[in-house]
């Protein structure tokens, strides 16, 4: 008999060259390779196939050149179909929780759109020869679990071998065609809600170096396995219309491409911002991730921050989040607020305010 290896001994995020979202290519570089593209590669909404298609023209309603968080293909009067993926290499040790963040955070684009999830298929690049099979079927039961718990079933998948693990979903879910969210209906005026406290690319990089406190990943690992499901429901019964949900890209990169999508500015109020318990001493401590130094560039041209904004909140607001919240437009804030708090999402802060200004710039007060 061959010995066993010690699964309990293997660190996961050892395997990982980035951890979660802040493993996503940098926005330039997606900017750069959708620009070179040409017409025509993608799906538009509006466009009409050149060639032979199943689809109707105009039932796309959210395609490629939207950049949304998830397509968008209406199916009659009644139903759209949602359809995302997203996976990303080991964000924390134990098995359970890594699938529980992945599924997660695949279903959030769902909810992103004002959707719900329906059914799912796992995504799994794994290192068959060096890491057991029995971690995998751990990822893929926190994975099943988060999924069951969003009634969404998880009907199959595809796995290679790949020397870095890697852990996701596609997902198809359902929304009412009149009633989705979008990344451009953003109107000056508007307040800003967010419904997830920030922090988890600084704490998912302490705990990859060993150095996040136990109750610091905790609450980050709480986070990031909630689903963005009574947030979407509550956007839902305010009539909110524009909504992303806030990921690798950062609070303020996400912002960034709502703003510009919807051709306005937008005012933040750092102080406002929730904050991850320990997220800003690990930040002071330099865990900074990749994702996050190539968001702070990329941002660079499109956001005034003010002397009075301390430092390390600056670097958090362009922190490279796994699996956070929903960022929201509205016009009706109060609202908003209290049917976020009577469903008990994680958050419901006011962070800001939409303006008129050209397209995706940020201003970020105390
Ligand atoms: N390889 C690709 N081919 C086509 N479109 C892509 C590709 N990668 C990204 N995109 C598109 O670029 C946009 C931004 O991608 P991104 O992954 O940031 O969106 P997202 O799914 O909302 O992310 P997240 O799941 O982190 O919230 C999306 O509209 C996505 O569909
Ligand atoms: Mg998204």
């Amino acid at each position: 008999m061959t010995a066993q290896p010690d699964t309990a001994a293997i660190r996961l995020t050892s395997l990982s060259h980035g951890a979660g979202c802040a493993c996503k290519l940098p926005l330039s570089a997606l900017d750069e390779l959708m620009a070179s593209l040409g017409p025509g590669v993608l799906g538009a909404a509006g466009a009409t196939p050149g060639g032979p298609s199943a689809l109707a023209a105009g039932d796309l309603l959210v395609g490629a050149a939207e950049g949304d968080d998830a397509a968008v293909l209406r199916l009659d009067d009644e139903r759209a179909l949602v359809l995302t993926t997203d996976f990303f290499t080991p964000i924390v040790d134990d098995p359970g929780d890594w699938g529980r963040i992945a599924a997660a955070n695949a279903l959030s684009d769902v909810y992103a759109m004002g959707g719900r999830p329906l059914l799912a298929l796992n995504l799994t690049a794994w290192p068959g020869e060096t890491l057991p099979l029995s971690i995998l079927a751990d990822v893929l039961r926190g994975g099943a679990s988060v999924a069951a718990s969003a009634g969404c079933l998880v009907v199959g998948g595809h796995t290679i071998d790949d020397p870095e693990p890697k852990y996701g979903m596609a997902v198809v879910g359902l929304a009412s065609p009149d009633r989705l969210f979008t990344i451009d209906a953003a109107r000056p005026g508007d307040a800003l809600v967010l419904t997830k406290a920030i922090g988890t690319g600084v704490v998912a990089t302490a705990h990859k170096r060993g150095a996040a406190p136990a109750d610091v990943l905790r609450a980050a690992v709480a986070s990031m396995t909630t689903l963005n499901a009574a947030a979407s429901e509550a956007a839902l019964a305010c009539g909110v219309t524009a909504a992303t949900d806030v990921t690798g890209f950062s609070l303020l990169g996400h912002l960034h491409r709502m703003l510009r999508a919807s051709g306005v500015s937008a005012a933040v109020s750092a102080g406002a911002v929730p904050l991850l318990p320990g997220a800003l001493e690990l930040t002071a401590a330099g865990y900074v991730s990749g994702g996050t130094r190539n968001n702070m560039s990329y941002l660079e041209p499109w956001v005034s921050f003010s002397d009075a904004v301390p430092a390390d909140v600056a670097v958090l607001l362009r922190d490279a989040q796994t699996s956070g919240g929903l960022l929201l437009a509205t016009a009706a804030p109060d609202a908003l607020v209290a049917e976020l708090t009577s469903r008990s999402t994680l958050a419901a802060a006011v962070i800001g305010r939409v303006e008129p200004g050209p397209a995706g710039r940020i201003t970020v007060n105390p």
